[in-house]
């Protein structure tokens, strides 16, 4: 028997009556942990779409970030995002070398507001090890497991001791995981699958390509979105700039890609170029409108009323 599965191209919300008078009375704020954030929404936690930088700049604007894992010196970025009066959001790993971070870390007397374990698939026995050693060592960090994509795993890491969990398996612009291991779950019927099973906020990550898809995800139950390409292209974005024939790109890979492994070694992910669009204020401020228009569809006026519409299957 085979499931019919849905993303988010395949599904639009049904708009209710508006109480709002201006899309600006809509709040697009959203409590996650232990702070509350201007947007739910943020960039992924990979080397080509955030450094130290970008979460700084994410940080003053009051939007969430997490650092990526990649060769981070991770004591140092703690330190000098709180020196700074800022929250501190790592991503971990699931080796021994995430013990000798997580010691340095404690040797230092620091502890970050977030930490991210952050693997391919987080159903497995080494993130349930992993998760539990860091919920012992930094029982006061919000700790966010991934990646998830059915309710049975979102069940396991909530059980395992995840105050959250991100959820989208081989949905990422860059990923080839579906090609090379026949893996995959369309974002909404993940989504909505994970946010069901579990009490913890639920984190939609990938496959983002139009700003209302962000509505949707949180009309199926998410409290957060992730996205990489969406924001791969800015100045602030961690990658590469390339030009090619006078027209600008940035580069932009996926964590498990030859070029961020350094080798050809289990890889999953490619690397592209996406087009170079400036400075990241502009389209900042237009998702936080697009998400504010969202909720006047939704006849609400605070990002609960799109948990309250109705959502269509388009016929193709
Ligand atoms: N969201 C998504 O759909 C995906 C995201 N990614 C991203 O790419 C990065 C690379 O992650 P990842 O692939 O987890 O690799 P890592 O290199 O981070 O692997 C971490 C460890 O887990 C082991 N491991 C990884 N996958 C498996 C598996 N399927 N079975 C058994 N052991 C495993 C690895 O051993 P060994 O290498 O020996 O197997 C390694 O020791 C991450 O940042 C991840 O988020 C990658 C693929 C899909
Ligand atoms: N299968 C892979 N997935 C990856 C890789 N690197 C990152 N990712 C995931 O993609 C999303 C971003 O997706 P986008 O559609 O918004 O661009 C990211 O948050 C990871 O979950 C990879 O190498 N392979």
């Amino acid at each position: 028997m085979h499931k019919t599965e849905l993303n988010y191209g395949d599904v639009y919300l049904v708009p209710r009556k508006t109480v709002v008078d201006s899309r600006k009375e809509c709040d697009t704020s959203v409590q996650f942990g232990p702070r509350r954030f201007d947007m739910p929404l943020y960039a992924s936690n990979m080397k080509s779409v955030v450094d130290a930088e970008t979460c700084e700049y994410f940080a003053r604007h009051g939007w969430f970030y997490t650092m990526h894992r990649f060769n981070v010196d991770t004591v140092a970025f703690v330190a000098g995002m709180q020196q700074k009066g800022l929250f501190a959001s790592i991503s971990v790993g699931v080796n021994d070398d995430t013990i000798e971070q997580l010691q340095a870390l404690k040797d230092a007397g620091l502890t970050p507001e977030y930490i991210t374990l952050d693997i391919a698939n987080a159903w497995c026995v080494k993130a349930e090890r992993m998760i539990k050693l860091v919920k012992q060592m930094f029982p006061a960090s919000f700790l966010i497991g991934g990646n998830i994509a059915t309710a049975e795993a979102a069940r396991d890491l909530q059980a395992w001791g995840c105050d959250a969990i991100k959820a989208g398996i081989a949905g990422g612009r860059v990923c080839i995981t579906k090609n090379k291991t026949g893996f995959h779950r369309p974002m909404i019927s993940t989504v909505q699958d994970c946010a069901a099973a579990v009490t913890i906020p639920v984190i939609a990550d990938g496959g983002i390509v139009e700003h209302g898809d962000v509505a949707k995800a949180l009309a199926c139950g998410a409290t957060m979105v992730m996205a990489g390409s969406l924001f791969a292209g800015y100045d602030e974005s961690a990658g590469e700039i390339v030009e090619i024939n006078g027209k600008h790109y940035k580069e932009y890979f996926g964590s498990a890609s030859q070029f961020n492994k350094g080798e050809y070694k289990n890889v999953e992910g490619k690397k592209i170029l996406v087009e170079y669009k400036g400075r990241m204020g502009r389209v900042l401020v237009e998702l936080k409108e697009d998400l504010q228009s969202s909720i006047s569809y939704a006849g609400g006026k605070d990002i609960a009323a799109l948990r309250q519409v109705d959502m269509i299957v388009v016929a193709r």
